[in-house]
């Protein structure tokens, strides 16, 4: 419904590039385009939209809570914007890297976004294990870190994914080949149909392919996902190397604790975090694994930017 200036509003449900797919509140969607640098919408924004033939102008993007910053292989910035949740789904088959499951979790940290981590196909005993293993160092974090069998018991696992997804905007993250699309067709029945006409939408004018899409998984259009690709290469470099260690939760309680007050927490004596990481039975142990993470990350923060 158009204001006196003619402008309405609508909630971004997918990207491609500058270009964006805008959702009315009745739920009728439209090519939207940017006017000026300032109406560049991504996924998940509210907008102000302006009507241009079958198509629309973004006049104005309303005020963010949030806003997830990623960087894909060709260093392009993709983003999703007002999140609750961010929920990374790994899984016991391929095996996950902690290091990128660390970058997903403080960039979510860093935007204030509560973090969920999923660990599928535990129908693979053996590896399942070994990768539950790994993550326990996150729950002793306090990170939630879900069991699933999707492809095999996906009605229970729709059901515990539920409790923590109802009524929430969620990104969904992970690996190739952790189960991603499978997660996302149990959960949003029309899924592959969605994307088709999301598809059809683009190819009658020319754009290129989406990268980021919002589904509805309810018919109130009260619960979100939104299905990113790439879990590669986070584009933490918009933190600065000195908030690092506050963004990640086995270092941050030893913050404060240091002889120096700014400790990098890399060589200097008397560091709380470099004792902690020595010794395992410490009240907030740093493992080996999560230390050496956090030292490559500091280390790549340090670097100059390269674009
Ligand atoms: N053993 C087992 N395999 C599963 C399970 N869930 C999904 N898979 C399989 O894992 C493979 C990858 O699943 P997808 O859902 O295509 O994974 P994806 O993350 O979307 O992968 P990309 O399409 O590469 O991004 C498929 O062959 C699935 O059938 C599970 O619970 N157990
Ligand atoms: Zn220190």
């Amino acid at each position: 419904m158009a204001d006196r200036e003619g402008l309405s509003p609508g909630l971004v449900v997918a990207s491609f590039g500058r270009h964006v797919l805008v959702e009315s509140p009745g739920g009728a969607r439209r090519i939207c385009h940017p006017r000026g640098k300032k109406a560049r919408a991504v996924v998940g924004d509210r907008v102000q939209w302006q009507q241009t033939h079958d198509e629309g102008t973004i006049e104005k993007v309303e005020p963010r809570r949030n806003l997830f910053y990623r960087q894909d292989e060709i260093r392009i910035k993709s983003f999703a914007a007002n999140l609750d949740q961010v929920l990374v789904l790994i899984a016991a088959e391929p095996e996950f890297s902690e290091h990128q499951l660390a970058r997903a979790l403080i960039a979510a940290e860093a935007e204030r976004i509560t973090p969920l981590i999923a660990l599928n196909k535990s129908d693979l005993v053996e590896p399942f294990e070994r990768a539950w293993e790994r993550l326990l160092p996150y729950q002793q974090m306090g990170y939630g870190v879900l069991p699933l069998s999707l492809r095999l018991s996906g009605d229970v696992d729709r059901e515990h994914l539920m409790v923590h997804l109802k009524g929430k905007t969620t990104l969904v993250l992970g690996p190739s080949g952790a189960g991603k699309s499978t997660l996302i067709n149990l959960l949003v029945p029309g899924a592959a149909a969605q994307t088709g006409e999301i598809s059809r939408a683009l190819s009658s004018g020319k754009h290129t392919t989406t990268s980021t899409t919002w589904y509805w998984v309810d018919e109130a259009r009260t619960t979100a996902l939104i299905d990113s690709p790439g879990f590669q290469e986070f584009g933490l470099y918009h933190l600065e190397p000195a908030h690092l260690a506050g963004l990640m939760r086995d270092l941050k309680p030893h913050l404060g604790q240091c002889r120096f007050y700014n400790c990098t927490h890399r060589h200097e004596p008397g560091c709380a975090v470099i004792s902690a990481a020595a010794h395992a039975q410490c009240e907030h142990p740093v493992t080996a694994n999560r230390y050496r993470i956090y030292c490559d990350l500091f280390e790549e923060l340090s670097q100059p930017p390269r674009y």
